[in-house]
């Protein structure tokens, strides 16, 4: 089985927090290391386990693919990094699974031979005839732009029309804090104050944000980095995505299946249990600080990950290369 166990102490987590030791002392990043192993450092040993079996690829998008910047319209990902996943793409069943709108991360990605699954989860697309999923009410079936049958996925289509008024009662309150952004990212909002700059104004602002919510009980506010994310109350998260992706590109049944889920940001969580819980995969976590997580291994930034990327590529085409 491709799995680590998880520390026991991090069952139950609701968030991504430092990770502290036995007697409450932060954890050093090297410790840490000791629990979620560099899958860098420990390629032959993933691949190994992986050997034999139908990897298929999630990616998150920002802090994974791209490194985080100050502004959220500018967090590009490289040539090398679009060459790398594009790679990976050919090789395995590969899908970007980010909070953004599916829209705004393909801008970003232009790749098409990824799937994309946008609005954490909430806007999936996938081919036609794949899907066994049962909620019907929320499938869509279209023909994209060449022409292939596709069935889109979106299970918080009843709250479009009150997303749309909450950005816009955001926007009116939010103007005099200097540095926020309110972002639309269609079934989901994210309130961005990594450019507010005293400390005084993020209070402000997070104060107004939940003050403006308690008027859509229908919705939640989490947090991220640098950001407050509002989300309509459905029982839809990265993890049940993945699920969705699997069992729509026919894994569902395979005792075979490996999945491999990349990621960043406390939503990717959901995807790491996900993947604990069926039993088989590498949920891998992207921190270069020692925090709290259901991940089994990890990378340090979006540069280890290009490595990673680049190195499970070469392995499915030269495989006994590789593992020399
Ligand atoms: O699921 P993801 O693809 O990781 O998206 C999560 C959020 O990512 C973006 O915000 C983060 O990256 C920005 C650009 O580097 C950075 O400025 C911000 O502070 C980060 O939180 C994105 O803008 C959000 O909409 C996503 O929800």
């Amino acid at each position: 089985m491709g799995y680590l166990s998880p520390p026991s102490t991090h069952s139950n987590m609701k968030s991504i927090s430092p990770t502290k030791d036995e007697k409450g002392e932060l954890c050093s990043y090297d410790s840490w290391l000791g629990k979620h192993p560099s899958a860098l450092d420990n390629f032959e040993e993933v691949m190994n386990i992986a050997e034999g079996k139908e990897i298929v690829v999630f990616l998150d998008y920002d802090g994974t693919l791209s490194p985080i910047v100050d502004d959220p319209d500018q967090a590009y990902m490289s040539d090398a990094m679009r060459s790398a996943v594009r790679e990976v793409a050919y090789c395995f069943p590969t899908a970007i699974v980010s909070g953004r709108s599916k829209d705004k991360v393909y801008e970003f990605v232009k790749l098409r031979n990824v799937y994309y699954a946008g609005s954490h989860g909430m806007d999936i697309s996938t081919p036609l005839g794949s899907s066994k999923y049962e909620d019907q009410k929320h499938q869509i079936k279209a023909v994209d732009e060449k022409g292939n049958h596709v069935v889109h996925f979106h299970p918080a289509t009843d709250f479009l029309p009150t997303i749309q008024e909450i950005i816009k009662v955001l926007k009116e309150k939010t103007t005099r804090i200097k540095g926020s952004i309110i972002e639309d990212n269609m079934f989901c909002v994210t309130i961005h104050y990594r450019r507010v700059k005293n400390d005084e104004d993020v209070d402000v602002l997070r104060e107004i944000v939940k003050s403006i919510m308690k008027g859509y009980p229908n919705f939640n506010i989490s947090g991220g980095r640098k950001v407050m994310e509002i989300r309509p109350n459905v029982n839809w998260d990265k993890g049940r995505a993945v699920g969705y992706l699997l069992e729509s590109l026919g894994f569902d049944n395979s005792n075979n299946v490996l999945p491999m889920y990349l990621g960043d940001d406390k939503t990717d969580e959901d995807a790491f249990k996900v993947i604990r819980q069926i039993g088989r995969g590498f949920p891998i976590i992207v921190s270069s600080i020692a925090k709290d997580t259901e991940a089994s291994y990890s990378l340090r930034d979006p540069a280890d990950v290009l490595t990673f990327l680049i190195r499970l590529a070469k392995w499915k085409k030269e495989p006994v290369t590789e593992n020399k």
